[in-house]
């Protein structure tokens, strides 16, 4: 996905005193989505340029989601060692607040690193054009157990995939991460007749969750090592490297984690050694298309969840795709992206 932008905004609050970037990555497929992050740089244009890269990235997520959407991002780039008052706060949300509703409906913000729920009622002051509010704000509320259902849809296209069935019952699963969406995976998989469930994660308070679903506690070294059929990463990013893929010894890899490869190149080591990886990127869209079909679309429950499932169906669309073509499920996901995000295709769906 090229990192050209179709609009950026570059603004100092006038409230807050801070820059306030939004990039518009495109609008091909229908308004531009994505979040609103708030987090300090070295320099404001190391803001804009991670504006520009998520925006691109985002286009690709709601394409290869299934949503009438392009990609977008707004960063509120803080000055290094800025220590912000609640009260500076606020006001950098209002400020983020007022160029969102300069872009009149081109775009629309929900949470992202430095922000959540809570914030978007904030910026929800200054514009409509704001998703993922909480329940009590009229929003869709919690994304986790929504996120989860989507990585449980893509669990059971890797087992097409790789044990020629969609069926969990008797597969052997590692969950690194007990936090919100972990959680609800574990139990998903629990109630699906998983045969071996292995869990960790860096809050020992956690352990009680294991339990309750019958996982084996472990630590999260041994978690990403277990020798099981599919690994789900579901804490932090980049744990997938030069240095841990030679270690593993899972036969697939599908979790919620976001920006699981530290680098892209690290795809064809897993494809390599004959791990299949399911791109992140498609697995992680459930919470997403449920604030988005909900709170943009006002889709009924039943037409969310078919969306959901769609997950499934996309990530067999790329595992599939990959296969033929000998290349790896990135570069599989990231094809289809281009071409489902692209004007040509938008216009030949148009014409139909
Ligand atoms: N919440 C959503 O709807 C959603 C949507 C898309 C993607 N994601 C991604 O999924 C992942 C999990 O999200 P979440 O909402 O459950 O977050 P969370 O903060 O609720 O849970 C993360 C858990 O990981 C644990 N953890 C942190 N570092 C760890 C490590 N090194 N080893 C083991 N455990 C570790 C934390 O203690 C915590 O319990 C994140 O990468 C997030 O960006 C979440």
């Amino acid at each position: 996905m090229s990192f050209q932008p179709q609009r950026v905004v570059v603004e100092r609050g006038h409230r807050s005193g801070v820059p306030i970037v939004v990039a518009v990555h495109s609008t091909v497929l229908g308004q531009a989505i994505g979040g609103c992050r708030l987090a300090a740089y070295p320099d404001w244009r190391d803001g804009l340029d991670d504006a520009l890269r998520l925006s691109a990235a985002m286009t690709g997520k709601a394409a290869l989601a299934g949503l009438p959407h392009g990609g977008g991002k707004t960063v509120i780039a803080l000055p290094a060692g800025h220590i912000l008052t609640p009260a500076r706060r606020r006001d950098a949300l209002l400020d983020a607040g007022d160029v969102i509703a300069g872009l009149h409906g081109t775009y629309a913000t929900g949470p992202d690193v430095g922000t959540g729920p809570a914030d978007m009622v904030t910026i929800g002051e200054r514009t409509q054009h704001v998703f993922c509010r909480p329940a009590e704000a009229g929003g869709s509320g919690d994304s986790s157990p929504h996120t989860a259902a989507g990585v449980l849809a893509a669990l059971r296209a890797v087992a097409v995939e790789r044990f020629g069935s969609p069926d969990l019952t008797g597969r052997s699963f590692a969950v690194l991460g007990l936090g919100r969406v972990g959680t609800h995976v574990l139990r998903l998989l629990a109630s699906a007749g998983a045969a071996h469930l292995v869990a960790a994660d860096v809050d020992p308070s956690r352990r009680e969750v294991a339990a309750e679903y019958g996982a084996t506690w472990t630590d999260p070294h041994d978690c990403l090592t277990a020798e099981v059929d599919v690994l789900i990463p579901a804490a932090l990013g980049g744990l997938l490297t030069p240095d841990t893929v030679p270690r593993l010894s899972c036969s697939a890899i599908a979790g919620p984690a976001n920006n699981q490869l530290d680098v892209l190149s690290t795809a064809d080591l897993l494809h390599e050694r004959g791990i299949l990886w399911a791109p992140d990127v498609v697995v992680s869209a459930g919470g997403i298309v449920h604030a988005v079909a909900a709170e943009l679309h006002h889709e009924t429950e039943a037409q969310i969840s078919a969306r959901i499932d769609g997950i499934g169906d996309t990530l067999a669309k790329i595992l599939h795709a990959a296969r033929e073509t000998s290349s790896t499920p990135a570069a599989a996901a990231t094809r289809l992206a281009e071409f489902l995000a692209s004007e040509r295709t938008a216009s030949m769906l148009a014409a139909c």
